[in-house]
């Protein structure tokens, strides 16, 4: 590299910065860095933003080269006012970035591939949980499960009616019971137990949601977006049951699958006590 660059100083024309192999592992982490952003990016709304910066960066380096004066004068202009627009728009994306920030495992979603559950939940709540929709689902009766994870969901809860409950299946089925006084709203498991039910929910105001999910499914996403929270939903209209997490929706499962993403959450909690007690050995607590 010194070569090259000093043979194209003598020529005079070009001359191209001496890179050593601290450069190269710099360019690297950045590369690895911005590559894992952009992809923690992509599971969010701000995914469709970058797309609109890129087209509007787009736009103003054309408007440049063609010396447009009242494109790029309007550009200019729209980027103090975008910024703002920005904080505005993305306060739920840039309120649970800060959240993971200070529960300490913003790199840690960054960097890693899995994603880690803390708050799993027991076989007995799973069992639980898989039965009631399923027999919620076969007669049609509409549920909203929210089960919490790190974000603690108090101010949800206080919407609703407090329960503190062991989670089961006939608990569930009761509370969803069409025209009796907790079926409106969603129900919030924290911990194995149902701590409250006729909570109400942060409506999500995504464009990309299927026009034919109603208010439900709509409250289900909602607060999947502005906390780590997954939920659980049984379509009335339907019978169809579904999985939220980080506003992404997976529709039409059954009781397998639906058991096996709930267990998933178990088993990596299983892992985490591990790291936990790993951890504590090495503080010998
Ligand atoms: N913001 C909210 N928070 C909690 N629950 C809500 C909220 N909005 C609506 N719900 C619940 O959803 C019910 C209305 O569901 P709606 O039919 O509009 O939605 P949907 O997504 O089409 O569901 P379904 O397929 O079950 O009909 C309400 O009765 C209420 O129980």
């Amino acid at each position: 590299m010194d070569v090259i660059g000093e043979a194209l100083d003598k020529i005079g024309y070009l001359s191209i910065p001496r890179i050593g192999i601290r450069d190269i592992i710099d360019i690297l982490v950045v590369a690895f860095f911005f590559y894992k952003v952009l992809m923690w990016i992509k599971d969010t709304r701000t995914w469709a933003l970058l797309k609109g910066v890129v087209i509007i960066i787009v736009i103003a380096v054309v408007a440049f080269v063609f010396q447009l004066h009242t494109v790029l004068w309007i550009i200019s202009n729209a980027i103090t006012l975008g910024a703002i627009a920005v904080l505005v728009l993305f306060q739920p994306e840039l309120r649970r970035a800060l959240e993971q920030i200070g529960r300490g495992n913003f790199l840690g979603s960054i960097l890693s591939t899995e994603e880690v559950n803390r708050q799993g939940l027991s076989e007995e709540t799973v069992d639980a949980i898989v039965k009631a929709c399923m027999q919620m689902a076969k007669v049609k009766t509409g549920a909203l499960i929210v089960i919490e994870q790190e974000t603690k969901l108090g101010d949800v809860e206080r919407t609703g009616i407090p329960i503190d409950a062991v989670a089961s299946s006939q608990l569930l089925i009761n509370i969803f019971e069409k025209n009796t006084p907790l079926h409106d709203g969603a129900v919030i498991i924290s911990n194995n137990r149902v701590t409250a039910a006729t909570c109400f929910l942060p409506l999500s105001d995504s464009l990309e949601i299927s026009k034919d999910l109603g208010t439900r499914h709509r409250a289900a996403i909602g607060v999947s977006e502005v906390t780590d929270a997954r939920v659980v939903v049984v379509s009335e209209e339907t019978g169809n049951i579904s999985y939220v997490k980080n506003g992404k929706i997976k529709r039409g499962l059954g009781a397998d699958e639906l058991r096996r993403i709930l267990s998933t959450h178990k088993k990596r909690k299983k892992h985490d006590i591990k790291m936990v007690l790993w951890k504590g050995k090495q503080k010998n607590e």
